[in-house]
């Protein structure tokens, strides 16, 4: 049985590690918030009270269940892939930069709890005063952390005038560029701000976006968001690799958490990669989100074969086509010549690799009979210019797979790297 965890409620210091900065207490009292119950009468910080109180075990139980939020990266990137996602992108309508600072300190308080498997607010879901809203809205009571991961990063548009950031852009956070057959919906694309929240229970990744949410009101508001369960990828070749909507294992390819020495050359921004007051980028990470839509009726009408030559790949095994085991080496040029894994295949992109971290998502029907469904694509890599852009080309241009795809949602965001104790999310950026 997993241990309980005590329901004692700790008053957490006060922001940025662990509390609601005074300058968040009064954008919240300005903008509802506090009708919200996110702060108590008369108290700044906030107070973070263990999440159970039935001591229910189960996997997402105990200490073993968190996933650190302090480091030199972010977590949710080399974290091995949790079954659930909800991603959300946001706009900033702060109007300083004091502003975008203590929203920054508010996420990084409540993120520093939520992934520890504490209820948010004073008094957190049940203990605060009666008369008042509670402070954690409670869906996640007794659900532990369940390695909750909240992985946060920039997009190109909050490097605009708003905020005097335009210096500290990245060069590599270009814009992506239109792709042919791109159906991608602007209201569904992009964004200021970006949180990807990844847990082992469903609920724990919505409540997590959504006390983010609420703790941004008057400061920040979702622009769109995705659900996703299934994972579509893995950074462990140990572990069994998981299949997408087309029934293929996905993520075989994927470089392993354990090798560092390609996260540095492939994932994380390096020091000499940016100058200048673009240098706080370095330990990130970039990020590519494409809502890609997947036709599986034509998909599920085509035959097995056809189905292998388009992959590159045995649909049972995973094995590269004319190979027996699915991590056995291969030659990309012995693959069909519009197969996605031939034209994705490091060995024709100059050598650049991604880390893949997608999702299944099924979001009902289109109206027409066919269900809205297929994979949110998530990939991290060090140069977007390097990886994605020219891989995507590549596909859009050639890929049998395309054929069945239509990506509806898109975005990159420059991610932030980890924070260490007492700082908070963005810090090397906004100190600039
Ligand atoms: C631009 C990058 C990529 C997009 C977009 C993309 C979409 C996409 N992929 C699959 C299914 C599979 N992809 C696989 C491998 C693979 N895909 C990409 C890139 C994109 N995929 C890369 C870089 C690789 C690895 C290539 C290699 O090094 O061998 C596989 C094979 C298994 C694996 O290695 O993961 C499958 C299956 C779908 C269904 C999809 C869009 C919906
Ligand atoms: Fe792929």
């Amino acid at each position: 049985m997993a241990p309980k965890t005590p329901r004692t409620t700790t008053s957490a210091p006060a922001a940025p590690s662990g509390g609601v900065s005074r300058r968040g207490l009064l954008a919240a009292l300005g903008s509802g918030a506090v009708g919200a119950g996110l702060v108590g009468a008369g108290v700044v910080a906030a107070e973070a009270s263990a999440r159970s109180s039935s001591g229910s075990s189960g996997a997402g139980g105990g200490s073993a269940s968190v996933v650190p939020f302090h480091g030199e990266h972010q977590a949710g990137i080399a974290t091995d892939v949790q079954a659930n996602l909800h991603f959300a992108a946001f706009d900033v309508t702060a109007t300083s930069r004091d502003e975008l600072v203590s929203l920054l300190q508010d996420w990084t308080a409540a993120a520093v709890a939520l992934t520890a498997g504490k209820e948010v607010g004073a008094g957190g879901a049940t203990g605060g005063r009666p008369l008042a809203p509670p402070s954690d809205t409670g869906e996640a009571v007794d659900l532990h952390a369940n390695r909750l991961t909240l992985t946060v990063g920039a997009g190109p548009s909050l490097f605009d005038d708003r905020f005097g950031l335009a210096a500290a852009r990245p060069a590599a956070l270009v814009d992506l560029p239109a792709f042919p057959a791109d159906a991608l919906v602007p209201e569904r694309s992009d964004g200021d701000l970006c949180v990807q929240a990844c847990a082992d229970d469903p609920q724990v990744a919505v409540h997590a976006i959504r006390t983010l949410t609420r703790i941004a009101a008057g400061r920040a508001a979702v622009r769109w968001a995705q659900l996703g369960y299934g994972r579509a990828a893995t950074v462990d070749p140990g572990a069994p690799t998981p299949r997408n909507l087309f029934g293929f294992k996905d993520g075989t390819a994927n470089p392993a958490a354990s090798d560092t020495a390609t996260l540095d050359d492939q994932v994380w921004v390096q020091p000499s990669d940016e100058q200048g007051a673009a240098a706080w980028v370095a330990g990130g990470s970039y990020l590519v989100a494409r809502r890609i839509r997947m036709h599986i009726e034509t998909w599920d009408r085509t035959s097995l074969q056809e189905q292998e030559q388009v992959i590159g790949r045995t649909k049972g095994s995973g094995a590269p086509l004319g190979h027996a085991g699915e991590h056995d080496a291969f030659d990309a040029r012995t693959l069909p010549a519009s197969s996605h894994v031939r034209l994705a295949h490091p060995s024709m992109n100059g050598g650049a690799q991604m880390l893949r971290r997608g999702y299944n998502f099924t979001d009902g029907t289109d109206g027409l009979g066919h269900l809205d469904a297929g994979l949110f694509f998530l990939a991290y890599q060090r140069d977007v210019r390097k990886a994605f852009i020219p891989i995507q080309t590549a596909l859009a241009r050639q890929d049998a797979l395309s054929e069945y795809l239509e990506h509806t949602a898109s975005g990159v965001w420059a991610v932030f790297p980890g924070v260490p104790q007492g700082g908070y999310l963005g810090q090397q950026l906004l100190s600039v």
